[in-house]
């Protein structure tokens, strides 16, 4: 049985002219013990995708299940054996660290005590600040005060809606890490985020924009899907070299990428002599021009493109 199933959901909300469709009939499917990644930018659907499955908003169509649950029929049932954590803070800001996890135990018939194991090791980094208000934690510390109360009636199925989203690096790193921790005690994870670096820390990752999926599949199965010559170009003068390479109707792509430009043309021939030609006519100094192995983010950047 798959963990979390979605077949052909729509959702469409009422706008100013007309409906914005946020969901266009998108399928998927999510296996036991997966650490699955919803990727898209933002007004992608990923949080209307979430709200569907987590039983708070219905789809205009279409079906899910949770663990075998009907997202409509059986949305009791779901609520008990998940955790959400949404993409905005779901904690009290007035209440203590210690107070918003005693808060969620109590409502789902729970205690700290009785299902301390499965967050005791989050815990413990937020614990020096137990009697801190929610709203005075930074924000790595509320991530983790807001995971503790997503797991505190044992889910089974964890739904995090942009945990890492605003967070620092090393804290992204860390709820990384405690992630696949939580994998290993065989909760299925649903996470999104519009980082697409992330998604090489998924076993699978659906990619999704303006509500249609553009592909799913392992990190290394949508790098393998990249079938064109990726350049990487610097340069002097980094802004003018872009500007002219994207001048040429041959050029399918062109994005800063760290210290370089990365280039995608839609035909393959002589591009290395016409990016060498924009540098010489350009007399730019120190050209690098080379081709390199895409990563999954310019697979993610040619999937948009197409
Ligand atoms: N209640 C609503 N009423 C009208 N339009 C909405 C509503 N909620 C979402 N939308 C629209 O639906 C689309 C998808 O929004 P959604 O929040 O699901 O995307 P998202 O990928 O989570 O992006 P974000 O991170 O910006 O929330 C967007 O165009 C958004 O403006």
């Amino acid at each position: 049985m798959k963990t979390v199933t979605i077949e052909h959901i729509v959702k469409t909300y009422p706008a100013e002219h007309g409906t914005v469709e946020a969901l266009k009939g998108i399928s998927f499917e999510i296996d036991q013990g997966e650490v699955f990644g919803l990727i898209g930018p933002d007004g992608a659907g990923k949080t209307s995708l979430f709200r569907i499955l987590t039983t708070l908003l219905l789809a205009n169509s279409g079906n899910a299940t949770v663990n075998g649950f009907d997202v409509v029929k059986d949305y009791k049932s779901i609520r008990n054996c998940i955790g959400y954590m949404p993409g905005k803070f779901s904690l009290y800001q007035d209440l203590s660290v210690q107070e918003n996890l005693e808060f969620f135990a109590t409502i789902f018939n729970t205690s700290i005590r009785q299902n301390y194991g499965l967050i005791k090791e989050i815990y413990e980094q937020i614990e020096p600040f137990k009697t801190r208000k929610a709203g005075q934690l930074s924000g790595g510390m509320k991530q983790k005060l807001a995971l503790c109360c997503a797991l505190i009636h044992k889910p089974t199925v964890l739904f995090l809606d942009e945990p890492t989203t605003g967070v620092d690096a090393v804290s992204r790193r860390e709820f990384w890490e405690m992630l696949h921790r939580l994998k290993v005690q065989g909760i299925t994870i649903l996470v999104s985020t519009p980082y697409m670096d992330e998604a090489s820390l998924c076993d699978r990752v659906a990619l999704i924009q303006k509500g249609g999926l553009l592909s799913v599949n392992t990190p290394k199965g949508i790098i393998s899907e990249f079938k064109k010559t990726l350049w990487s170009v610097s340069a002097d003068d980094m802004f003018g070299f872009m500007k002219a390479i994207k001048k040429d109707p041959g050029v399918e792509s062109c994005y800063p990428f760290g210290q370089v430009h990365h280039v995608v043309f839609k035909t393959e021939e002589n591009s290395e002599a016409w990016l060498q030609q924009i540098a010489v006519q350009n007399n730019y100094n120190k050209a690098a021009i080379k081709v390199i192995e895409p990563n999954i983010e310019d697979c993610f950047m040619a999937l948009m493109q197409d």
